[in-house]
Order: structure tokens, then sequence, then C-alpha cells
């Protein structure tokens, strides 16, 4: 039992989900194709840019020890999916929304007790919390963030004419839990930390095959496909979609750009994995203007829509008159 117990953990979880996917490049971060990957906002993986050297030790006793009683925000899913709601969109949904996670606070210490003693069965759980001054209380934590490459991050930032550093996002999940499809608006720089994590992302233009949920939808940015259980006759483009993965160790940097859709999951090899990601906001190059070049990028177009979709639901007031006035515009006249 124990070998076919160690063989099974030895391989890795990556279900195939049947999408047919290229590798994402790994590459030294002085290789200069990285940095010109990086200004094309193309995804690539760095592997030795020691981003988050310092924190390379962190493992579950380092951070109860230095985070112990900070409450954390924790998210709970009956399920291996996380898939991640707005609750201040809710309203919106007259009560046909259900939320799939739970999401409590607890104090940290608590969370790894629960880590500790998880198993296949119970509830599992994802920590998802900001680092900053709230929880970061421990001088030794501190100076771990103090000592990252911030050289190497801010260079990134302004080479690439990014926007601030809005978060570090500090992720703790079980094995096997999946981020579902969405996309983020801002730049990431995802750093892994322990265990490994699988990404499968698609470019901007695929807006059409993964059919985000409405922008006033609580699963707004998120992809309304169930990569597990796909309905066809629903999403019929989903069948033409195309991936680009990657297979993030410890000390792997993943560039995930500005509007890339990503499925993330966190692979059996180890009980729980760690990862932390830099959020920079878009740089000005989000905004037309006189100087912006034609034809616009997959990313500018999917602004464009998110903005035409806001603006309809403003001048309406009613998220029903939406879909009919497109169609309006659209039927007859520009199909
Ligand atoms: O770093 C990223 O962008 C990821 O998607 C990483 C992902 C967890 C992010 C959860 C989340 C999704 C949407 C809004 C806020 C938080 C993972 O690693 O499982
Ligand atoms: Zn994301």
């Amino acid at each position: 039992m124990e070998d076919t117990k160690r063989m099974f953990w030895n391989e890795p979880n990556s279900k195939s989900y049947g999408i047919p996917t290229v590798s994402i490049p790994r590459l030294s971060y002085k290789d200069p194709l990285a940095d010109k990957l990086i200004a094309n906002m193309k995804p690539v993986v760095l592997t030795d840019t020691n981003l988050v050297g310092s924190a390379m030790k962190w493992d579950s006793h380092y951070l109860q020890e230095n985070l112990g009683d900070s409450p954390c925000t924790v998210y709970l899913s009956k399920t291996h999916k996380f898939k991640y709601f707005d609750a201040n969109q809710t309203k919106k949904c007259d009560n046909d929304f259900s939320p799939p996670t739970e999401q409590i606070v607890m104090r940290f210490q608590e969370f790894v007790k629960r880590l500790k003693s998880w198993k296949e069965g119970d509830k599992r759980l994802y920590m998802q919390e900001p680092l900053n001054e709230k929880i970061l209380k421990s001088l030794q934590l501190v100076n771990d963030i103090l000592t990252f490459n911030w050289g190497w991050a801010r260079m990134q930032q302004k080479q690439n004419n990014w926007g601030p550093l809005t978060t570090n996002l500090l992720m703790i999940s079980t094995q096997g839990n999946v981020t579902p499809a969405h996309f983020d608006n801002q730049h990431n720089l995802f750093a892994q930390i322990y265990g490994y994590k699988r990404f499968i992302l698609f470019p901007p233009e695929d807006y059409d095959k993964l059919y985000p949920h409405p922008v006033w939808h609580p699963h707004d940015r998120q992809s309304q496909v169930d990569f597990d259980y796909p309905d066809y006759t629903k999403f019929p483009k989903f069948h033409d979609i195309k991936g680009h993965e990657a297979l993030l160790g410890p000390g792997d940097v993943l560039y995930l750009p500005l509007y890339w859709w990503h499925h993330v999951e966190s692979l059996l090899q180890t009980h729980f994995t760690i990862s932390l990601n830099f959020w920079y906001k878009a740089g000005p190059n989000l905004c037309l203007s006189d100087s912006t070049l034609y034809p616009l990028e997959g990313y500018q177009k999917m602004a464009i829509m998110r903005n035409v979709e806001k603006m309809l639901v403003e001048a309406l007031r009613d998220v029903n008159e939406v879909g009919p006035l497109l169609r309006t515009i659209l039927e007859g006249r520009y199909n």
C-alpha cells in the first residue's frame, strides 16, 4: 500500500482537461528574451530571480512563529474548486447566487492547526491574505520581505511602465485545490515558495471562448465554463481553446500579464503549497490616447468591452435590459 501511495504522490495530479497546451518558456532572468517577453506582455517563467529568496525558509512552523496570532482570511470549500466571488455584487443577483466557498477570519495558528490535520474528505482550506502592516508584527518576517529582490522587481515595473505595486497576496492552499479560470486587471509576478502549482494560461483574446460572467455578477472576471464538465451547448467556442502551461516549483516566478486568463492548481507532491504574488496596477497604455497604436491588442479590446457593459448597466439601471439592447444593436446590422 505504502509504495502505491508514494508512487501516486510522485506523479503530478495534473488532469489534462482535454485542453491542448504549449509550454510557457522557462528562462533565466538574465536571458534578454525574458525581458522581451515581459515587454510584449507574454507569459514567461523565470527560474533564478531570487525574488523571494529569503522566503524559501518559510514553512508552516516558521510562519506560525512569526504570524501566530495575526488574523487571516481563509476560504473553505466542499469541493476542490475555489471560485472567487465579490460578495458586494451578490445583491444584483436577486438571490439566485449561492456562494461556492465560505470566507472566515481565523488566527494564523488556528489555520496551521487545521491545515496540518486536514485530510481528504474534510472541507478544503485556502488562506489568502495580503501581506501588510496589519499582520506583519515580527521584525524577522519584515526583514525577510525587505530582502526580497526588490531591485529586479522595481526594474521590471519601471521598464515596462507598470503602475504601482498594490498587493502581495500570501496564499497557502491544501493540496489539490483549484482556482478556476479567471483574469485580473493587474500585472502579476507570481512567486512559488513551497510545493508545486500548475498554471494553464489563455491570452486575453480568448474572451470569446471562456465566456466570462457579466461584469455586474459576483463572479465577474471568472469564466462560466466548468473545466471539469464543460457545457459545450452553452459554451461551444470553448471546444477550440488552447492553453499555455507552466509547472511552478519553489523559487520559480511566473510573469502573468494583465488580463491573461489563468487556471491554477496546487499539485499533490506536498500536503499544502505556499505562494506569494506581486500585483501591479496597469500602466497608462490601458487608456486609449492619441499615442495609442492600432490595431488594438486583445487586452485593450477586453477593457473596451468591459467599459461598454458597465456603461450600459449604469445607463439602463436594469441588468436584464443589457442583453436585449445589445442584441438590438447587433442583429441584422453587425452580424
Ligand atoms: O495570483 C493570482 O492572480 C491568482 O489567481 C493565484 C490564485 C489565487 C488567487 C485568488 C484570487 C482570484 C481572484 C481575485 C482575488 C484572489 C492561486 O494561486 O490559486
Ligand atoms: Zn488571478
